[in-house]
């Protein structure tokens, strides 16, 4: 096999073959401003970057100006500026090495490099950004277009200048929302969309009517399943902190929790039971909401605090894999025997379900929630919010002055 440089080489070298680019485009040649970037992006083999090159905490976070531009391997991919990023529990989890056993397995598909050596690697998962170049399979795009993006956890992130994606986890971006506000959305949006619509079946025309309870809603995930559930309709009660009730209130939640105001299970007693609960906190929350769920009815639990990369972690992709068979299909068993659906939840990086956030984006149903904007030089202070914990809504990083 080639080695990495090999592969960089060959793709530097035959990138004018497979890659649509800037300069060929007609947009591009009336628009100054692409122009700049298109230039800079040329000229450029190297770019500034934020890179971890062992796992830890803050202090392994570096700011290299000199990573590796990246380049373009499959027809398909495109390579955005990015313009703005956000940060995630995630990255935060993945500086301190979650997901290693796994995520490093797939980060180099073609298994050029040997396991362990996925440093440096650059967190970020969210982009606002434009498209400078793209492979000649990309159909929908082209180099000029204002994209947004949730990148998957396996590839090389958005805490950089440039990031590559696939055609189909780009999406185009909402026209009324800045690079900022934009970068607000992807990843937690995604992610109330794979738990809502694709584990629990919610969609506009069914959720009228349902009762949807959202555990964990002030934080990113939550604010973004708020919006979306209202947008369609349900009648959704919100669990969060006593100084988050009028975020959820302005958010539309119909009902409102305050989970440290004192026993949680008696307030939740005293509500109607629900069709959905969306967990986005796990541990012992789980044990106790799956207790108000309407049986035989067709109800769901959907939680997205699983052990399944920290199973990977601990045990190897193998008896990992197996732990989490055997743990997952027992709930799954044990719930359905009570008449509950129990399901995992995880992030999943879609154009198209992005295309349809969007229009509720442009329709005024779903609005960015942001906590703070940190800029490109204060990513360290932006992990370290994000590690502090109590988020309402989101930590964006402003990654270009234009943005
Ligand atoms: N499976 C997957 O693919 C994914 C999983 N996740 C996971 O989902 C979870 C939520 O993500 P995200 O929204 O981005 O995280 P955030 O950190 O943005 O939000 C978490 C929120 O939960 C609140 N909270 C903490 N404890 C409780 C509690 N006991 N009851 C109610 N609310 C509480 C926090 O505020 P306060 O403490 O002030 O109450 C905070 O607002 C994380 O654990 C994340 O790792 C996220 C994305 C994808």
């Amino acid at each position: 096999m080639f080695s990495l440089t090999q592969r960089r080489l060959f793709s530097v070298l035959f990138r004018g073959s497979v890659t649509k680019t800037f300069k060929n485009d007609h947009a591009f040649k009336s628009c100054p401003h692409l122009r700049k970037i298109s230039t800079s992006c040329k000229r450029n083999t190297v770019m500034p970057a934020w890179v971890i090159d062992k796992y830890g905490n803050n202090e392994v976070l570096r700011l290299n100006n000199n990573t590796m531009f990246p380049v373009i391997n499959y027809p398909n991919e495109v390579i955005i500026k990015v313009q703005a990023s956000s940060i995630n529990p995630i990255d935060v989890n993945m500086r301190n090495g979650y997901g290693s056993a796994s995520l490093n397995m797939t980060r180099d598909p073609l298994n050029i490099k040997s396991s362990g050596n996925e440093f440096p690697l650059i967190l970020g998962r969210d982009v606002s950004g434009v498209v400078m170049e793209c492979g000649l399979s990309v159909q929908y795009f082209k180099p000029g277009d204002h994209v947004w993006a949730a990148i998957p956890p396996w590839k090389q992130g958005t805490l950089a200048e440039f990031v590559v994606a696939s055609g189909n986890e780009i999406s185009l971006k909402p026209k009324c929302l800045s690079d900022t506000e934009a970068a607000s959305l992807p990843y937690v949006s995604l992610t109330a969309w794979a738990a809502l619509v694709n584990s629990c079946g919610l969609n506009k025309d069914n959720c009228p009517g349902k009762r949807v309870l959202v555990i964990g809603a002030s934080g990113g995930v939550g604010t973004a399943a708020i919006q979306l559930l209202k947008a369609w309709g349900a009648h959704v009660t919100a669990v969060c902190s006593e100084d988050a009730l009028s975020l959820m209130m302005n958010l539309g939640a119909d009902d409102v929790v305050d989970y440290k105001a004192g026993n949680l299970k008696e307030q939740l007693k005293s509500r109607q039971l629900f069709d959905v609960i969306l967990d986005n906190i796990g541990g012992p929350t789980e044990k106790l909401a799956l207790q108000f769920l309407k049986p035989w009815s067709g109800a769901s639990f959907v939680t997205l605090v699983t052990p399944f990369l920290y199973n990977n972690d601990r045990l190897g992709i193998a008896d990992g894999m197996m732990r989490t068979g055997i743990t997952l299909g027992s709930k799954v068993m044990k719930h359905l025997s009570k008449g509950i659906h129990y399901r995992w939840a995880f992030f999943t990086a879609s154009g198209p379900s992005l295309d349809e956030i969007k229009d509720l984006v442009e329709a005024g149903k779903i609005r960015p929630v942001i906590n703070k904007v940190f800029s490109f030089s204060d990513v360290p202070k932006a992990f370290q919010k994000m590690e502090e914990g109590h988020a309402r809504g989101k930590t964006v990083i402003q990654v270009s002055e234009s943005s």
